[in-house]
């Protein structure tokens, strides 16, 4: 049986722990067919990364329509765009065909502080993609970027979600990972009118590369098989929560979060 497909369009992480490598194998492990609009190549490890190379944007667009128009998308991923001139051709693309709907993950930076977006590309995220966005699923990094508002505290983070909110999704949440002096870990989801708040257990580990992205990723699988945004969210937060609890070292610097626990034994 053909499982249901999704999308993301994303940048590679050449040491295969964020981006759209996080996005397929989460597809993957949520039992979809992932597929891919590449955005940039990263030259990317476990320290940090050290440059990128960007697709040009009618490249990507060009991605996204045939896929989309041949395979089918029951849902859409947004990661890293990279630039103004990726994100309105992204949202020309997405305006020409029916992809279901589209999670945004405003990606900025990466977790070692390394840009992944040009400075003037923040416009075009609030401007062209955030009004078609069903969720847009911001760290406090890109909260304090999109929206000016320094998020310290819980009720930091309600404000923040009315800011963005303003700004045109039908849905905002926003990641608490970064409040590291919170002994849990919430995340907030805000329709315009109420607030749905989801916990989880912060756990004492370096190793949460990518764990944006599984997040998002999760979250756009259970859309793409009918689940409701706050439906969507729960699953989301509970895949990232074991995701975060399986990750493991790599490499000199930060391991990854691991969508593998999902998944069966490995071979014997
Ligand atoms: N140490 C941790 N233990 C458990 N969950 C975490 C931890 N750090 C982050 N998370 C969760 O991982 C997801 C992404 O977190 P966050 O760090 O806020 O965003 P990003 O990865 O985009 O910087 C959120 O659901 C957050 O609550
Ligand atoms: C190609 C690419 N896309 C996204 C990221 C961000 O990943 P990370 O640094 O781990 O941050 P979160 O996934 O936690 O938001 C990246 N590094 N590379």
């Amino acid at each position: 049986m053909t499982p249901p497909r999704a999308l993301t369009i994303a940048g590679s992480d050449s040491g295969g722990g964020a981006g759209l490598q996080a996005d397929l194998r989460t597809f993957f492990a949520c039992g979809l067919h992932g597929m891919t609009a590449v955005t940039a190549v990263t030259v990317q490890n476990s320290v940090g990364v050290s440059g990128y190379h960007v697709v040009p944007p009618e490249v990507v667009a060009a991605q996204v329509r045939a896929v989309v128009t041949d395979i089918g998308a029951q849902a859409v991923k947004t990661g890293m765009l990279a630039t103004a001139g990726t994100i309105a051709a992204v949202a020309g693309a997405l305006d020409e065909v029916d992809a279901g709907p589209l999670v945004v993950d405003p990606v900025a930076a990466s977790m070692h502080g390394d840009p992944l977006l040009h400075e003037e590309a923040l416009a075009s995220y609030r401007s062209a993609l955030f009004p078609r966005a069903t969720l847009v699923t911001p760290n406090l990094d890109e909260v304090r970027l999109l929206t000016g508002v320094a998020v310290t505290s819980r009720a930091g983070q309600r404000e923040a979600a009315r800011v963005l909110h303003d700004l045109g999704p039908r849905w905002v949440l926003v990641k608490g990972g970064h409040l590291r002096d919170d002994p849990e870990c919430l995340d907030l989801l805000y329709d315009g009118t109420d607030f749905h708040e989801f916990t989880g257990p912060r756990f004492a580990t370096e190793h949460t590369h990518g764990g944006g992205d599984t997040l998002a990723a999760a979250i756009t699988s259970a859309l793409a098989l009918g689940r409701s945004v706050p439906e969507a969210v729960a699953f989301g937060k509970g895949f990232i929560t074991e995701s975060v609890r399986a990750a493991y070292p790599l490499g000199r610097g930060t391991g990854p979060v691991s969508p593998l626990w999902r998944l069966t034994s490995p071979l014997p």
